[in-house]
């Protein structure tokens, strides 16, 4: 009996030694970096913050209290470095073999498996190879008249939810428009989301990255194990479930396509095939002489599913959004529209020739990007040591490269608040010092698409409406964007009283978004 309760005690010490044990040789070689002191088994995770946005705004004041460089801090006993130094940037990016992607993509394995975005090794490889030609230049044509013909849909759509003058949350419906554009291109499947309003995917896509989110700084709810017994773990099955018989449907419904003889997967060679779609290039390929098994093409699929749509709902979002806020900047992108497409042509579809002539859209994008980047964070893991820049980076690190940061760096951008399109054209940051779409042998494979995409919903948006924001006096008439991330504290101390509830409380949840959705109104263009 006492020696029970002898036991029972001295695990809490047992477990607090065993763990200052195991990270012994990596505290004391990441001591180096800047960071919040720890605590013994938490670490920093009681500092991190409860919600995707305070995490954020943490991780923020962490950046400007550490001199807007590398710092380092703990979630139990896992190491995390937040990257935004240049050379560090171009050393693990253009790495061949600091490829693994750090511990917290473990908690997207449920729901996307090892598909391209979180694989590793020669998995990793044999999969960039043969997906690499579904994107190919000659496919983006294609997919093209699809996005076109999406956004026409879109536009209708839109004049249905603004009439009247009505403030509505832009983010919410540009889900369902990403999501027909994926589905109807790389899988060749249509779920006509717009038109069915099939919100219990959309919903369960972002209840997942929440989840996981919030997984990733709780030290106890990383844990597999641990995490079955959290409250919220049955609702996460649920919303697992939807997820996965939604990619399965897609899956099955093209592979009876195949079957009824709809569609050929042999259509001319990989490059010049006809609406050849992604999944057809995935169920058509061979790995090592044999198909793909059910599980592989499950993993790419998902993969594509998410990363093909939630990035460029952002995207497209932010984007609209902006628009809505700098009247200016809209009326310089108009122009542009009337001059590249012609007065009388303003309502009819952009070809792939004038969408890559309009130049300004471009840097729009670009600076768009800069201050809501879709992709906050991308993470590497340190399967070894590695030293970077004179630095040993032990075994069992994760790096964080922190792509919302790097928009911030006044070093880089000057007057990072001021929304300045220009800014690409006089100054163009260094090859490592703006990478919204990565660099390196995994940066997006999808960039072309999703530019492509964003261009031409945004190109057709401006031509048919004008954007306003939720209300006239919220346009900003100084060109600064109204969101207060990455003011230094004290400034935005000062600042945040001042915010108004439609400006947006952004949250880095595995895609940046606006946790207060993103409102706006629209006014038909006669
Ligand atoms: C605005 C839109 C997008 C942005 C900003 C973006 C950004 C990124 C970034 C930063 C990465 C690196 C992630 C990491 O290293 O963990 C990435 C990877 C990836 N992206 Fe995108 N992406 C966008 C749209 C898309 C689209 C439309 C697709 C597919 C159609 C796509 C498919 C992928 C895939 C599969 C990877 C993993 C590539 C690999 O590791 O080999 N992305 N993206």
């Amino acid at each position: 009996m006492w020696i029970v309760l002898y036991v029972l005690l001295a695990l809490p010490v047992l477990l607090v030694v065993y763990l200052e044990l195991t990270t012994f040789r990596r505290r004391r070689a990441l001591n180096k970096f800047r960071g919040p002191s720890r605590l013994p088994i938490v670490g920093n995770a009681h500092q991190a913050g409860k919600s995707p946005t305070v995490i954020l705004d943490q991780v923020f004041s962490w950046w400007h209290q550490y001199g807007n460089d590398n710092f380092c801090f703990w979630i139990g006993s896992y190491s995390n470095v937040i990257v935004t130094n240049r050379k560090y940037l171009e050393f693990i990016l253009s790495s061949q073999t600091l490829i693994s992607k750090s511990d917290i993509y473990d908690l997207t394995h449920p729901w996307l498996g090892l598909g391209l975005l979180t694989s590793t090794g020669s998995k990793w490889h044999k999969h960039r190879k043969m997906i690499t030609p579904a994107f190919h230049f000659n496919i983006l044509q294609d997919f093209h008249e699809v996005m076109n013909d999406n956004s026409t849909k879109f536009i209708k759509h839109l004049k249905t939810v603004a009439a009247g003058d009505s403030i509505f949350d832009f983010q919410d419906q540009a889900h369902y428009f990403t999501l027909d554009v994926i589905c109807d291109t790389a899988m060749g499947v249509s779920v006509n989301a717009m038109e069915n309003r099939s919100s219990s995917i959309v919903q369960a896509f972002k209840d997942i990255c929440y989840m996981i989110n919030m997984r990733a700084f709780n030290p106890f709810k990383r844990n597999d194990l641990l995490f079955r017994l959290a409250p919220e773990y049955p609702a996460y099955c649920k919303t697992l479930k939807t997820l996965q018989d939604f990619t399965n449907d897609i899956i099955g419904k093209r592979i009876k396509a195949h079957k009824d003889g709809t569609v050929s997967a042999s259509q001319g060679d990989e490059f010049s095939r006809k609406k050849m779609a992604f999944l057809d290039t995935l169920l058509s390929s061979t790995i090592d002489g044999r198909p793909l098994t059910t599980e592989e093409l499950y993993e790419e699929v998902s993969t594509f599913m998410f990363e093909g749509h939630d990035t460029t709902t952002s995207g497209v979002a932010f984007a609209v959004y902006l628009l809505s806020r700098h009247q200016d900047e809209q009326l310089k992108l108009f122009e542009e529209q009337r001059q590249v497409m012609g007065d009388s042509g303003l309502s009819r579809d952009a070809t792939f020739q004038e969408i890559s002539q309009m130049k300004y859209l471009d840097l729009f994008i670009k600076e768009a990007q800069r201050v809501y980047p879709s992709v906050p964070f991308i993470g590497r893991f340190t399967e070894k040591d590695y030293v970077i820049e004179g630095d040993l980076v032990p075994k069992g690190t994760t790096l964080n490269l922190a792509i919302i940061l790097l928009g911030y760096n006044e070093r880089v951008f000057k007057d990072p608040h001021k929304f300045r399109p220009e800014r690409f054209e006089e100054q163009k940051p260094g090859p490592f010092e703006y990478v919204p779409f990565s660099a390196g042998p995994r940066n997006c494979i999808g960039q072309k698409f999703a530019l492509l995409e964003i261009k031409t919903v945004v190109s057709k948006i401006i031509r048919h409406f004008q954007v306003l924001p939720a209300l006239d006096e919220l346009e900003s008439k100084d060109g600064y964007i109204s969101s207060t991330l990455g003011y230094r504290p004290e400034e935005r101390k000062k600042r945040d009283p001042l915010r108004h509830k439609y400006d947006p409380i952004l949250s880095a949840v595995l895609t940046l978004k606006a946790e207060n959705g993103l409102f706006i109104r629209l006014k038909e263009r006669h």
